[in-house]
């Protein structure tokens, strides 16, 4: 029997830019007490997993997804629906699953897989996709001339999103937020907006908002290329989709412990930099004598570096991911080992 949209488990797609605060809002839902059994897919841009260390630990279940962008990498996708239907054969019936899509991920083909001739259709619904935006910085994506070339994801992310949240209004005054939230408007009208600071939203806002417009016009794009294409997926062959090359990732692992105050030093140094091409850089570290896991984020020029949390059975460990045009992996490793602390 067809099940009703009632019956089927939500899916909520994830997107925004690079730090526009995505795990900072994984972690607001999964410390919030909504009583629901919810499990949340990861796919990160990168040589390696980070956000997983990242998100607090919590009795709801996180699945990382490494090996590839589900948006652009077939294999990737087809891990996507293997975990899909792994949560779906469990004998515990899962209340919401969450995908936090790569920072660089176009949402639109994430979204459609909930659209294919795929038993995961029959079981799930695309509650919706939800953008955060980063109100600083988002404007410069947004006019990034250097990927006029290519589709720009940033841009992908807001037209495609049911509900977008404009995120650290905390650092922005009112007029730079009134200028963002038009430049959306005028990408994306039919979208409401909320404003947060630190992600922190009624999650009555973004969960259960159930099939709206965005999702049936998805539907019917899916299904008029399903006329087209004899039911091949849609973005199977589609050469249009294309990130930008000058884009990449660094990823880097160390042995041994840090010295805190070299890599507060090394923040320090940063922030005084033009950091124009660097868009993202996230750590997790063992510091010398310290009980804590550390972490290090930054978006641009805003940079911190604190405790996070202790560590408990995890392998203590120094790994960092850099993102941004035209990285200089060498120096970056360098750079980053000279903050070692001393055996
Ligand atoms: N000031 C301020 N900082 C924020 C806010 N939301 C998130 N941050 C910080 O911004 C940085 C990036 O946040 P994340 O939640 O990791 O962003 P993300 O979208 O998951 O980033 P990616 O994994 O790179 O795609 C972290 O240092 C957060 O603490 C906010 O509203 N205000």
């Amino acid at each position: 029997m067809q099940k009703t949209i009632k019956d089927k488990i939500p899916v909520t797609v994830l997107t925004g830019f690079l730090g526009s605060g995505k795990t900072t809002l994984l972690n607001y839902i999964l410390r919030e007490n909504h009583g629901m059994k919810i499990a949340v897919i990861e796919n990160e841009f990168g040589e390696i997993g980070i956000d997983g260390g990242l998100v607090v630990g919590s009795t709801e279940e996180i699945f990382e997804m490494t090996n590839g962008c589900v948006c652009c990498v077939a294999e990737a996708r087809d891990d996507l629906l293997r975990v899909i239907r792994q949560l779906l054969d469990r004998p515990e019936r899962l209340d919401h699953i969450i995908i936090e899509t790569s920072g660089l991920a176009d949402p639109y083909p994430i979204a459609q897989t909930f659209f294919l001739d795929d038993p995961i259709r029959d079981e799930t619904n695309l509650d919706g996709v939800i953008a955060l935006v980063d109100v600083k910085h988002v404007l410069r994506h947004l006019d990034d001339s250097q990927i006029e070339a290519h589709d720009n994801q940033a841009v992908d992310q807001i037209v495609c999103a049911d509900r977008i949240v404009l995120n650290k209004v905390d650092l922005a005054f009112e007029d730079e937020i009134a200028a963002v939230s038009a430049r959306v408007a005028s990408l994306n009208e039919t979208a409401e907006q909320v404003r947060s600071s630190f992600a922190q939203i009624d999650l009555k806002k973004i969960l259960g908002l159930a099939a709206f417009d965005q999702s049936r016009k998805i539907a019917a794009e899916v299904d008029d290329s399903h006329d087209h294409h004899h039911h091949q997926a849609p973005w199977l062959g589609d050469a249009s989709h294309d990130h930008d090359a000058s884009v990449g990732s660094v990823g880097i692992e160390l042995p041994g412990h840090m010295n805190p105050a070299a890599m507060q030093a090394w923040v320090q140094e940063m922030r005084a930099q033009n950091l124009d091409n660097l868009f993202r850089m996230k750590g997790i570290f063992s510091v010398k004598d310290d009980d804590y896991c550390y972490v290090l984020h930054g978006v641009h020029n805003e940079i911190e570096f604190r405790p996070n949390h202790p560590w408990a059975n995890e392998t203590r460990c120094n790994k960092m991911i850099f993102i941004g045009r035209n990285l200089d992996r060498t120096a970056l490793q360098a750079r980053l080992a000279e903050c070692l602390a001393a055996a």
